[in-house]
């Protein structure tokens, strides 16, 4: 098996994401998690873009141990300068510099003839081989350059002894097909070839860059570049997981492989998340939320009968522990007795279970995610029928800068339709007062949470609220396109739960083993 050298430029090409920037303990972080992944070569940053990330540079290389540190220069000496100055104490520096060949970044960006691409690119890489052994050399937006000017740079890189030559498609313009053909001509045509390591580098303008750099190793890359979730400018890089995921899962037809410690990337994914404010996508391929769960029933009892029906990966390969059978309306009786068992409640009888089923499809049809919380209580026959002894007629909320938040709620009770008005500290603790007033409960709010259900600003709001009350407690929940209103409807639904555990004797597990079911 051929060795694919992994090249991690989430701090580069990564923190290029708009809105992302990491600072030097950021960025040293993640640099010590990619070392723990076993990245062989780290592109901490563009050291000519800011004291800062000189600095932030010159952080990474002197911590991190196991891996080769890099730092991005432009075809300028100053450029070059501040990558010596960022790697000193580096235990292997590499400097990386580039220059674009294409015919439009010639003419509109660098406004340079071919010639003179040539003559700065040769220029630029004697002064960076004065400062380092190892010297890697991008031909900006290869993927749109002449292919016989792409030889004639290649063939002045490898003359001059880079280590290695990076032909990025820095548009994302590309298909695999063209993309392999590009390293596949560098290999029949550039004189000495062998002599360096070609490298490619993707971006996903039109959803390709994994396509496209498995299609470069497939036609002799022996470097990747790309980034941890796939982060980068405009629609990101290719995702190193993705790469590394396919090469292990189809390691035959590929022939080649990485030297990462694979367990080590989940847990790479969610620093990343963490630290550049950047979710990773439900659907996202090997870190992506869903990527091991399984919501239809016909999968799922697939994956219950033997996972590789429909898993292709086993979680555990990149760190993650087993897969998850997520209960919704897509979901099958198979999967829903699963559940049941992991719950607690064995032995049902097949008619138990069908009735306990029907109802969970009902309720799944009205609701997004249908929680343990929810079976349990769909299995005490709760969910739906819990009694409204109170019920929300109305909500008016005002604020005054001066006086603070009112709240006027009128509930239905069982003496009828009351009002009252009640200020607080802000205005869910205005509604709250002003609900107590009228029920006359004295409840303890044990947890508020507010999660969106939807995007945007008219997104459904959802509220969950825990009351407890001597050693009752129950959960409420309620939802809006208003956050007050939903907060109001959590509350007096908690309530209703409330009063109607009062009305039972509290529940051991046992019992809740022994559940009848109708
Ligand atoms: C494909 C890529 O991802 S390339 C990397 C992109 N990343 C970044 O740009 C992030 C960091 N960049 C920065 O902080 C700034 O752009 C800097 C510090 C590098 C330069 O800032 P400024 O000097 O203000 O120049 P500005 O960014 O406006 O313009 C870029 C200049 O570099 C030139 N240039 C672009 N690429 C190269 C190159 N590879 N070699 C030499 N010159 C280059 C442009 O032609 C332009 O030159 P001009 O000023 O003579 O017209
Ligand atoms: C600097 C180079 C390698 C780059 O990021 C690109 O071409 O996309
Ligand atoms: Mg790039």
């Amino acid at each position: 098996m051929r060795k694919i050298y992994m090249f991690d430029t989430t701090l580069r090409d990564g923190e290029q994401s708009p809105g992302v920037n990491l600072n030097t303990q950021e960025k040293v972080e993640i640099a010590l998690q990619l070392e723990k992944l076993g990245i062989d070569r780290i592109e901490a940053g563009f050291p000519i873009a800011s004291p800062g990330d000189l600095a932030a540079v010159n952080a990474v290389a002197r911590a991190v141990k196991n891996a080769s540190v890099t730092g991005l220069a432009r075809s300028r000496e100053k450029d070059i300068d501040a990558v010596v100055e960022a790697l000193k104490g580096a235990q292997d520096p590499r400097i990386h510099i580039f220059l674009a060949t294409s015919p439009i970044h010639r003419k509109h960006k660098l406004r340079m003839e071919k010639h003179e691409v040539l003559e700065a690119a040769e220029a630029m890489i004697k002064y960076a081989k004065k400062h380092f052994s190892q010297v890697e050399f991008s031909a900006e937006d290869a993927g749109r350059t002449e292919i016989d000017f792409l030889v004639e740079v290649t063939a002045l890189a490898v003359k001059l002894g880079v280590s290695v030559v990076n032909l990025p498609d820095t548009v994302g313009y590309l298909s695999p097909y063209e993309y392999g053909n590009i390293f596949k001509t560098m290999k029949e045509q550039v004189p000495g070839i062998e002599k360096v390591q070609l490298s490619a580098h993707c971006h996903d303008d039109l959803g390709l860059a994994t396509a496209n750099a498995l299609a470069a190793i497939q036609n002799g890359a022996d470097q990747i570049e790309g980034t941890i979730n796939g982060i980068g400018e405009r629609a990101g890089n290719t995702a190193l997981e993705e790469v590394a995921l396919a090469l292990y899962t189809r390691g035959e037809f590929f022939q080649a492989t990485t030297g990462l410690n694979l367990q080590e990337i989940a847990k790479t994914s969610r620093l990343v998340s963490k630290l550049t404010g950047m979710p990773v996508p439900g659907n996202k391929a090997i870190v992506g939320a869903n990527a091991f769960a399984h919501e239809s029933g016909i999968h799922q009892d697939g994956v219950l009968k033997e996972k590789t029906t429909y898993e292709i990966i086993s979680p555990a390969t990149i760190g993650m522990k087993d897969s998850k059978l997520v209960l919704g309306k897509h979901s099958g009786r198979h999967a829903f007795r699963e559940k049941l068992v992991d719950l607690g409640f064995e032995g049902l009888s097949e008619e138990q279970v069908n009735a306990a089923f029907g109802k969970f499809k009902d309720l799944a049809d009205r609701k997004k995610d249908v929680s343990n919380e929810d079976i349990l209580a769909l299995l005490e026959e709760k969910i739906i029928e819990t009694p409204e002894v109170f019920a929300l007629e109305q909500l008016i909320v005002s604020f005054d800068s001066h006086k603070g938040p009112s709240a006027t709620v009128r509930l239905k009770t069982p003496s009828g339709i009351v009002s009252h008005t009640a200020e607080g500290n802000g205005s869910v603790d205005a509604i709250y007062h002003a609900i107590n007033a009228q029920t006359g409960e004295v409840v303890e709010l044990d947890d508020y949470t507010i999660k969106s259900v939807t995007d945007g600003t008219d997104a459904l709001g959802e509220v969950h609220v825990v009351l407890k009350q001597g050693e009752y407690s129950a959960q409420g929940r309620g939802v809006s396109t208003d956050i007050l209103e939903a907060s109001a409807r959590a509350y007096v639904d908690a309530l209703n739960r409330l009063v109607e555990k009062r009305q039972e004797p509290p529940r051991t597990k046992r019992d809740r083993d022994n559940v009848t079911l109708i």
